[in-house]
């Protein structure tokens, strides 16, 4: 899953178009930044009327007020760096999605028992694809998403996802400075591609 923020709706815009060009058709903009839901909302309007079959989430959520503030501008999952107990709470009341970040067992359980489907974690790079393989041999129903520091080399991936991750998430390393200063979009959905083909190929 590719995730980004820039303050700009309109290079947001050309991101979005370029990832959804790819095959990528889940999206999470973190919330970063004075006014991010302000972008978010002209994001996620532009969603709606030209990629529609695009789900759009958003990232960096640390409280429930913050949640339901997204969720009223249209957000189609919310994320988090850590469990929060009420943002769970306020994603259930509407029935939408909740990624929290885990880093403990004890954590991940939790998250289950408040309803969470996909953990994050975060930062993945620092636990490593050994900790998905070690928490899924008690617990093989737990889906764990990695995010942070997870690149588009193969062989990143490739440790991710025999490890059992159920999806990553792909940052900076997907999506920056040639995207953000050279504005190369061909270049983003070539990446986005290859990417998905690349997980594609290591989950089947
Ligand atoms: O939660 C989002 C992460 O900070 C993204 O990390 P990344 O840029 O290393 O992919």
């Amino acid at each position: 899953m590719p995730l980004f923020y820039h303050a700009d709706a309109d290079l947001g815009k050309q991101i979005l178009s370029a990832c959804h060009a790819a095959g990528g058709h889940i999206m999470e903009f973190t919330n970063r930044g004075d006014f991010a839901h302000e972008t978010f909302r002209e994001l996620s309007l532009y969603v709606r009327q030209e990629l529609p079959e695009m789900v759009l989430g958003v990232g960096s959520i640390n409280d429930a007020a913050t949640a339901a503030l997204f969720m009223q501008l249209g957000a189609d999952f919310i994320v988090s760096a850590s469990l929060r107990e009420d943002v769970a709470l306020t994603c259930n009341r509407r029935k939408v999605p909740y990624l929290p970040g885990c880093a403990t067992l004890s954590e991940i359980g939790r998250a289950e028992e408040l309803g969470c489907e996909i953990v994050k974690l975060f930062p993945g790079s620092v636990y490593g694809p050994e900790f998905i393989k070690a928490i899924r041999g008690p617990q093989p129903w737990t889906s764990i998403m990695p995010t942070g520091g997870v690149t588009t080399e193969l062989d990143n991936l490739t440790g991710w996802f025999k490890a059992g991750a159920v999806c990553v998430g792909l940052g900076s390393q997907l999506i920056g400075s040639s995207v953000f200063k050279d504005r190369d979009m061909d270049g983003l959905t070539e990446n986005v591609r290859n990417a998905l083909a690349t997980a594609k190929t290591l989950r089947s």
